[in-house]
Order: C-alpha cells, then structure tokens, then sequence
C-alpha cells in the first residue's frame, strides 16, 4: 500500500461484558479505497465498525484515524475526522423532515471538500426530492436508508461505512443503492462496505476481508477471492 492509510487497526480485542468478541485485528484502509468487510451472521462485523468508530472501547490495540492515534477517543470526535456511518438499522431523525435530516448533516469536509451539497445529494437520490417536507419517521425502509445514506454524504466525509445497507429491502431499491455505492467509489471517497450479498461486495470494492469469529481469516483482492469458490464456501458457506 503506497498512501499512508486513512483508518488503521492495530491488534484491536473488543468485549461486550465478559464475551471476548474481537480477537487482535489488524487492518488498513488507505484513502479512496474501497473494502468490503464479509463474514456470516455474528462474526464480529457490527462489533468492529462499532470499535473503529469508538462506539465501543477497545480493550486492548489502537485505531488510527487520519495519523492520529484516537484508540479511546469518542464517536463524535473520531467521525469529525473524516467518517460518514450509516449504521445497520438506518440512523435517521423520525421527526425531523428529510430537508432536516440533510441540511443538519451538512459540514464540509476535512480538507474543506463541500462536493457533497443538498443538491446534489437530491440528484442522486431523486425520490428523497420528493418527499423533502415528510418527516424521516415517515419514510419507506428504502427511503429511510437512502436518506441516512445522504445525511452521510453531506458530511463530505473521506471513508463511508455502510453496514448492511440494503437489509430488508425491495430488490429495486437494493440495485439502487448499490448504483449509488458504486458512484461514490467513483469519486474517491474511500469505503468500508458490510452487506450480505457477498458477491455484490466484492464487485463492488477494491480489496475485501472475512471475519470469523472475531478474527480476520482472509484478506486480498476482491476480484481473487470472488474467483475463490473453496474460500467463499469455507468462510461465508455457500
Ligand atoms: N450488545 C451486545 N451485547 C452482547 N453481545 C453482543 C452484542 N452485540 C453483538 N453481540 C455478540 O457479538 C458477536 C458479534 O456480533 P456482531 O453483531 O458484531 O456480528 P456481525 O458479524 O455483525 O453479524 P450480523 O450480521 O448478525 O450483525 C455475536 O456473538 C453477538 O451475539
């Protein structure tokens, strides 16, 4: 990896409680580059997002955003540097209205990048147009996630982590978010993506890595291991 990373893990263990979820990970995500973060049903995915982002204390390993050393830092501190999350579950204000939502999102980002504005964030989403003035609480599933997915945008952030984004979701809806996952890679905005439809993941990022429980057990490119029919049935069973 040429650039220096914009999020780096070192060794990272995570507890919820007395449960040992995350075993020593380690990762690197440099700027612009999109990863797919894969792994069955409760390996640990959510809980590592949560611990990057310091929702969760790590309880031993450090994480690094942007070159600084924010291993204990708040949630709010470590995404000002940088992090758009769309959490699993959405993540919208229900009584705000979708004008709301978005303009109180809106900050510019770290390097004063304003490429994400209102405007364009409606272009790219045309349906959240339409329904500027309904509250957030009013909004179809696949409106609510298009929406939070904007609300992250408009912080013009460095690194999108989206985690099951398209969960629930009427197939239309989920080929449009990936229309707009694959869009945002274009810009350069680099990403962490964690979705069920491996196969979608991994067209749709550089490099990909499988957790199983709570270890990382594979890594690289995501063209190879989508070729790699013995390790998607080993990791992710299929
Ligand atoms: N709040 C919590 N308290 C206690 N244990 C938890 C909590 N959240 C998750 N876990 C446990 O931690 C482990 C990892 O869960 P996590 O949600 O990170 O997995 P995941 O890979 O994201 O899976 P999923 O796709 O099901 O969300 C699981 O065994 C889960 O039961």
């Amino acid at each position: 990896m040429s650039a220096a990373p914009f999020l780096q893990a070192r060794d990272v263990h995570a507890h919820y409680g007395q449960s040992h979820i995350l075993h020593g990970i380690s990762l690197a995500i440099a700027p612009g580059e999109a990863v797919g973060l894969l792994g069955r049903n409760g390996m640990g995915k959510t809980t590592l997002i949560r611990t990057l982002i310091g929702q969760l204390r790590a309880s031993a390993g450090q994480v690094q955003v942007a070159g600084r050393d924010m291993t204990g830092q708040p949630p709010e501190k470590i995404v000002r540097l940088g992090i758009g999350y769309v959490p699993e579950g959405r993540g919208v204000f229900p009584n705000l209205s979708v004008r709301e939502n978005l303009v109180m999102a809106a900050r510019a980002g770290t390097r004063g990048q304003v490429d994400w504005t209102f405007e364009r964030v409606l272009e790219t989403f045309p349906c959240l147009a339409e329904r500027l003035t309904n509250g957030g609480g009013q909004l179809s599933g696949g409106e609510q996630q298009m929406l939070a997915i904007g609300r992250a945008l408009m912080t013009n952030p460095d690194l999108l982590i989206l985690d099951e984004a398209t969960e629930g979701l009427a197939p239309l809806v989920v080929a449009e978010i990936w229309r707009v996952i694959s869009l945002v890679r274009r810009t350069g905005i680099a990403s962490l993506v964690v979705d069920r439809d491996f196969r979608k993941v991994l067209a749709n990022t550089d490099r990909a890595l499988v957790l199983e429980k709570g270890r990382l057990v594979l890594e690289g490119a995501s063209e190879t291991l989508s070729a790699d029919e013995a390790a998607l049935h080993r990791y992710l069973g299929v």
